[in-house]
């Protein structure tokens, strides 16, 4: 495996492996990592991910496990079983969650990072309110990020726009994987809180996912250099 010396995960949502290995096959993994989702992984499983280790990618599982403590810990060994540099939970499964999943990976030789994601960045405040939790987006992703680290996670899955306030109050040290990136005049597409990869490396992330802007466009790796080259 290479350890990419960029920041970058790419974000292979698709339906089906060949294009997913297509897209792969195209970037070099010294200047990203690989990220396979929900879609992907339910139609393409392990083998897709070996495949990709193959090529020489480290690959986040972003499967976003939100269950009971004990049906998390399973998945997160099987997760650790399939050697992928980086897995993640969502937070608000609470604190027993959390620990089972750190407990998880206590016999594992060489774990994965484990992340916890806190408010998808796809939310705004105005879908926020609709869930009436207390206090506005911002204080939620800041009370799970203080969660997930007091649980012993390594980091959080959160919007660049929130990284400043939790590099301060989380440390140098702390994960911040940031989706919702996009370049300047790229389309938000569904995605609410966005900042550029230069905005977001400024403002403290330590990982800048990146899906559509890559992976649609009309030349793959030229737009991952050239993401690269504006950090
Ligand atoms: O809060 C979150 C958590 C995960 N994601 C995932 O990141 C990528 C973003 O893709 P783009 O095409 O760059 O929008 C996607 O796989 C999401 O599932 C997120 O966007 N926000």
């Amino acid at each position: 495996m290479v350890i990419a010396a960029s920041p970058v995960i790419v974000a292979l949502d698709y339906a089906e492996m060949a294009p997913a290995l297509e897209l792969a096959s195209a970037l070099d993994p010294s200047a990203c990592r690989l990220k396979v989702g929900k879609e992907l992984f339910t139609a393409a499983g392990p083998l897709l991910i070996e495949r990709l280790q193959g090529l020489g990618f480290e690959v986040f599982l972003d499967l976003k496990f939100h269950d009971i403590p004990n049906t998390v810990a399973g998945a997160l060994r099987s997760a650790a079983a399939m050697g992928v540099w980086m897995v993640n939970v969502h937070v608000s499964g609470g604190r027993r969650m959390l620990e089972a999943s750190v407990e998880a990976f206590a016999n594992v030789a060489t774990p994965p990072m484990l992340i916890g994601v806190t408010v998808l960045t796809s939310m705004d405040a105005q879908d926020f309110a609709e869930l009436a939790y207390k206090g506005s987006l911002g204080d939620q992703v800041l009370r799970l990020a203080n969660l997930a680290k007091d649980c012993g996670l390594q980091g959080v899955v959160c919007s660049a726009k929130e990284a400043t306030v939790l590099r301060q109050e989380l440390g140098s040290t702390f994960a911040l994987v940031t989706p919702g990136i996009r370049p300047a005049g790229a389309k938000a597409d569904d995605q609410r809180r966005i900042l550029t990869p230069a905005e977001a490396m400024e403002a403290g992330a330590s990982y800048l996912v990146v899906g559509r802007p890559i992976t649609r466009a009309a030349d793959p790796a030229a737009a991952l250099e050239a993401i690269n080259s504006s950090l």
